[in-house]
């Protein structure tokens, strides 16, 4: 019985493979139709959405793909090591990566509004991107990695009500580039699947949601290069500690905030002033509501402790026991 049910489970996934298979077959002899011999850009974040759209367009086009990566200073600790390795290293995929952390942080000088910090954010990755775009040249054609929940927004009076792929603020809706959007009729584990097909590795295919914003909706107040060095820091504590626990396929999503409260401690029987981390974990099936997630006291305790050896500037550490509603997931 066991073996008979096995040997179905089986079937069913030697067929989802083989239509995993039979979707990139079919979308690269399409991508190649289209695209032919002309020149293509991708706005790649690292994100399961546009990685998994990049090889693949990779794999129709090659080389006359470009993928922009922009580190904008608000990115986890590692993460632009990441891209570079996966994307040109592993993949010899052509990607331009863009240091522009100093303009950003510039630009958030003395903001403290979360709307003002998005829209800041989310309007300087557009200049950045359109300055990248013009220095190269003969581009046709924008690769997007608009999946089906993009696309669908709501069905109104019986009709389907499109919405543009929503991203960091709206790539420009430049009407010079045709799109190429391979993943538009796939659901996000679709995504994964293909991607894992493609050969993209669980750490890119299996990431965690992170918001276009990036750590800037994670560092209240002002945000400051010492701030975001401080959440990186606890953050990959916090992240490196949930895997090492098995945890991070359990835990829909989970990060370090710095809610810009300093408080009083002692180390070595000397008083400090130091920052307070928070800590977030959610389990959710849609995002629109959220549980907080019973993380072991003891992994707590590790995570605390390590986070305030390891960051001199963190003598605190706190847990958001809050569900949503009445609190959203990110903090801004
Ligand atoms: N740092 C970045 N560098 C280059 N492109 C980016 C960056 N951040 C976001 N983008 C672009 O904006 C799109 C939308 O970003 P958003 O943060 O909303 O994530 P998303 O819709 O989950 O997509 P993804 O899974 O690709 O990150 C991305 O697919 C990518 O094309």
């Amino acid at each position: 019985m066991i073996s008979k049910l096995l040997k179905k489970r089986q079937i069913i996934h030697e067929d989802r493979g083989r239509i995993m298979q039979d979707f990139i077959d079919r979308s690269i002899e399409e991508i190649r139709n289209k695209v032919g011999n002309k020149q293509a850009l991708c706005a790649l974040s690292g994100g399961v959405d546009s990685s998994v759209a990049a090889v693949l367009v990779h794999r129709a086009i090659g080389n006359n793909l470009t993928c922009v990566f922009v580190d904008h200073g608000l990115l986890r600790k590692y993460e632009k090591e990441q891209v570079e390795r996966v994307f040109r290293d592993e993949f010899n995929m052509n990607l331009i990566v863009v240091d522009a952390a100093e303009r950003f942080l510039g630009k958030l000088k003395g903001v403290i509004d979360p709307e003002h910090k998005r829209k800041i954010i989310g309007e300087e990755f557009i200049r950045v991107f359109e300055e990248e775009q013009k220095k190269l040249e003969g581009i046709e054609f924008l690769v997007q990695g608009t999946i089906y929940p993009d696309v669908i927004e709501s069905v109104k009076d019986g009709k389907l009500a499109v919405k543009s792929h929503h991203n960091v603020g709206g790539l420009p809706a430049d009407v010079n580039f045709e799109l190429i959007e391979p993943l538009r009729e796939l659901y996000k584990d679709q995504v994964r699947e293909v991607g894992k097909a493609l050969g993209i590795s669980e750490d890119i295919v299996g990431r965690q949601p992170f918001p276009g914003p990036g750590l800037g909706v994670r560092c209240l107040g002002e945000i400051t290069k010492e701030k975001l060095d401080i959440l990186r820091d606890a953050d990959f504590i916090f992240r490196d500690e949930i895997k090492k626990a098995g945890l991070d396929k359990e835990i829909w999503q989970y990060f370090a905030v710095l809610p810009n409260i300093q408080s009083v401690g002692v180390i070595d029987g000397e008083r400090t002033y130091c920052h307070t981390i928070g800590l977030r974990a959610i389990t959710t099936k849609d995002a629109m509501t959220a549980k907080w997630y019973p993380i072991p006291l003891e992994l707590l305790d590790k995570i605390s402790t390590r986070i305030t050896d390891e960051v001199s500037q963190v003598n605190r550490v706190v847990y958001d026991i809050t569900n949503k509603p009445p609190a959203t997931i990110e903090w801004e």
